[in-house]
């Protein structure tokens, strides 16, 4: 018997799989093998068996040896098919499903077997203990074990993720969630489009239970745990130990147990980050993708794998259900989905009254675009959702509105979204004009006053504040911006509630960002400033304010999703407000208060916004109307980089394709880099070539010091 291995290393250089002799040996494809090659020793997965190899007999070598965990034969299917849709490499990718490393934990476990015999005080007190662990009681049971009273074995432990516990509530589904599920359960994929706060996750939880009773397994993906407690928590509240935690914060142990519970069929539902869509699940039933519109979904590594695009064809090649759900879907997904609406918020509690704010007498109403003078209209919505408010600060030196100021004054508990971290984004020397950028990058430094330093956000290279420029000698050195860290300074001066930042300078430690979550939602009053981190999922009741400062800082990126991203920001944030029975509302400072996308999230007209939204890519022949490649090149000087480029750029020939550049972009840690586009709507075939095109270039000496990334529907 023959294996076909491929050996797990990173070069592009190599492409297998290899033949090994496989006798002696129980493989079958999954199976893990240690093996000779070259010189060094390798792990490496079988893809196949044979019977034949052209490999000369004196040249065949077998394993030395395999793991007794293996991967389940369809992610190695799943990860081939990745290899090539990603332009990967069949190592990469299948070392992307490979168990984690790591064995069983195992213990010493005492059972009465039912023989009687004469016993001490002691000896009696013990075997009422039992059954149990053996623990500092081993040497007593092993004597008890030697008259057969007692049976010792060794038994696996289970290291357990530590996690938030949460009471599971039950709901009735409101017609609309019943809908939904129905068509769910029917069979195929769905776009679960709900309004924030429509009972989402209940129809996931009811669709995952109805999974189970059929015999099938679950995975559930969300966007980052640490941000999605509820979500997680509400799934083990359901369902209890069925339900596996995968992710990166677990401890080598937890991880391989989690996943060895998976593999074992012990535990049925997987929940966790993009690479949960790996989960080892037999029998898969159902995939459920929250928060779909989330851009964590895309891996940043070699193979760049969107999950989402992974559990479409993990579906496909499962049979499984596919529920993306969102507030604010892509319009990829709502193009080719077929849509399910939850369209408005399910009360809870008491029906929600128009709030009063002390500044502000009469109803608050859906004011867009008005002034404060505006006349106030609706006292509330149908659909339960907050109104929103846009203040133009196109006339504003300050980073608050005064209306933004009385509010938050005005407000017990509210959330304040600034999508930029740090306490000024650049400084510059008043008299020469000399702006301090990152030496590897071309990127201005961020003040991070707290650190004392500037920092580049993009490598992580720090210095002290200048004092001095280094220039001209000039002591005059302006901050400009505020970042997260400037605003929760000001908002301190204003405020005597706590005040909670959430951003990424914040949320270092493991553990700090639900600690810090699971203290807002419990605190009787306080503030929640952060990054685009405070307007994730989260479900706190009480928040009667959502702010959202520099509403239109996403929109000054040039990247046609500039507008998705916008409006899926603000009307997330929005959903965080007004939740509970006292109702909210929710203001959006700009300086561009015309900006569609801020319309439209201020009105939450996601309809309105994704049909103006997919006409606009129609007419400009961006996704989903065409697939959309970035090859990417870098080197530590400018022209190898440019020379790969323009040698992948000569190879690519595709009908109904566009190639947009090579164009050079910024310089990122220490490396020059260039960039080429394939628009295109030969997908398939402009995969291939680009894949050929990278794969040749790769090989060629000339660009030894050339590296390559190729990035399938770039995000
Ligand atoms: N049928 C129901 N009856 C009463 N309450 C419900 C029902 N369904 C869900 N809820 C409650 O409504 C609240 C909002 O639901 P959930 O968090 O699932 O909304 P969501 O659509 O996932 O929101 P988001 O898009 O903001 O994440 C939760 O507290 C949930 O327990
Ligand atoms: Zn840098």
């Amino acid at each position: 018997m023959i294996a076909r291995v491929e050996p797990l290393t990173t070069t592009r250089r190599l492409s297998g799989p290899f033949d090994y002799a496989a006798d002696g040996f129980t493989l079958q494809p999954g199976s893990i093998v240690r093996i000779p090659f070259g010189h060094q020793q390798l792990d490496g997965v079988v893809v196949g068996l044979a019977d034949t190899t052209d490999v000369p007999p004196e040249k065949l070598v077998a394993p030395t040896s395999a793991r007794e965990d293996t991967v389940p034969a369809d992610l190695v299917d799943l990860a081939l098919w990745m290899a090539e849709e990603y332009c990967s490499t069949p190592a990469r990718a299948l070392s992307i499903v490979t168990p984690p490393p790591g064995k069983a934990k195992t213990s010493l476990w005492a059972e009465p077997t039912g023989e009687t015999g004469k016993l001490t005080a002691k000896q009696e007190e013990l075997l009422q203990r039992l059954p149990g662990p053996t623990g500092k009681d081993l040497p007593a049971l092993r004597r008890l074990e030697a008259r057969g009273l007692v049976a010792i074995s060794e038994r696996s432990e289970r290291r357990t993720p530590r996690t938030n516990v949460t009471a599971d509530t039950q709901h009735d589904l409101t017609p609309a969630q019943q809908q939904a599920l129905d068509a769910i359960d029917a069979g195929g994929s769905h776009l679960l489009h709900g309004v924030t706060g429509s009972g989402k996750t209940e129809v996931y939880l009811r669709a995952a239970e109805a999974a189970l009773a059929r015999g099938e397994g679950v995975i559930v993906l969300v966007p980052e745990i640490a941000l999605t407690p509820q979500t997680v928590a509400r799934f083990q509240a359901r369902f209890g130990d069925t339900v596996a935690l995968l992710h990166s914060a677990l401890s080598e142990g937890e991880r391989y147990d989690e996943w060895r519970r998976l593999r074992t069929g012990e535990a049925r539902i997987a929940v966790g980050p993009r690479s949960a869509v790996f989960a080892p699940i037999e029998n898969l039933g159902l995939i459920v993708l929250d928060e779909e519109h989330d851009a964590s979904y895309k891996q940043d590594g070699d193979p760049r794998y969107d999950a989402r695009h992974v559990a479409a064809y993990r579906a496909y090649q499962s049979g499984a259900r596919l529920v993306a759900g969102s507030a604010t879907p892509r319009p990829e997904t709502v193009h080719t989905m077929q849509s399910l609406r939850l369209p408005a918020r399910v009360e809870t509690g008491a029906p929600r009254k128009p709030l009063v704010f002390a500044d502000e007498p009469g109803a608050p109403g859906v004011i867009v675009g008005g002034s404060r003078s505006a006349p106030a209209l609706t006292a509330r919505r149908p659909d339960g959702l907050p109104p929103v408010r846009i203040l133009d600060m196109r006339e504003s030196h300050h980073a608050l509105h005064p209306e933004t100021h009385r509010a938050i004054l005005a407000s017990r508990k509210s959330i304040v979204l600034l999508n930029r971290r740090g306490w000024s984004n650049f400084l510059s020397c008043k008299s020469c004009g000399k702006a301090w950028e990152c030496p590897r990058c071309d990127v201005a430094l961020v003040l991070h006053r707290a650190q004392h330093e500037i920092a580049c956000h993009h490598c992580g290279h720090k210095e002290a504040v200048p004092k001095r420029c280094d220039a001209c000698g000039s002591l005059a050195v302006a901050r400009h911006g505020a970042g997260t860290e400037r605003v929760e300074a000001e908002l301190r001066q204003l405020l005597d509630v706590p005040i909670f930042r959430l951003d990424a300078d914040t949320s270092g430690a493991k553990d700090a960002v639900p600690e810090l979550l699971a203290r807002f939602l419990a605190a009787p009053a306080g503030l929640l400033l952060g990054t685009q981190m405070v307007a994730k999922g989260h479900d706190f009741p009480d928040v009667t304010l959502g702010v959202v400062l520099d509403a239109d800082s996403t929109l000054r990126f040039p990247d046609f999703r500039a507008e998705e991203r916008t409006f899926a920001l603000i009307a997330q944030l929005a959903g965080r407000a007004g939740r509970g029975p006292k109702g909210g509302r929710v203001l959006v400072q700009t300086r561009s208060p015309d900006a569609p996308s801020i319309l439209a999230a201020a009105n939450h007209d996601s309809e309105g916004f994704l049909r103006e939204e997919l006409a606009r890519r129609k007419a400009h022949d961006y996704p989903p109307f065409a697939d959309l490649i970035r090859v990417v090149t870098s080197a530590t000087a400018p022209e190898p980089a440019r020379a790969a480029v323009v040698a992948i750029a000569e190879q690519i020939k595709v009908p109904n394709t566009d190639l947009l550049g090579p164009a050079p972009l910024f310089r990122l840690r220490d490396r020059d880099r260039y960039q080429l586009v394939l628009k295109t709507h030969e997908r398939g075939a402009a995969i291939h070539a680009t894949g050929e095109a990278v794969a040749a270039a790769a090989r060629d000496k000339a660009f030894k010091e050339v590296n390559f990334s190729v990035d399938v529907d770039p995000v």
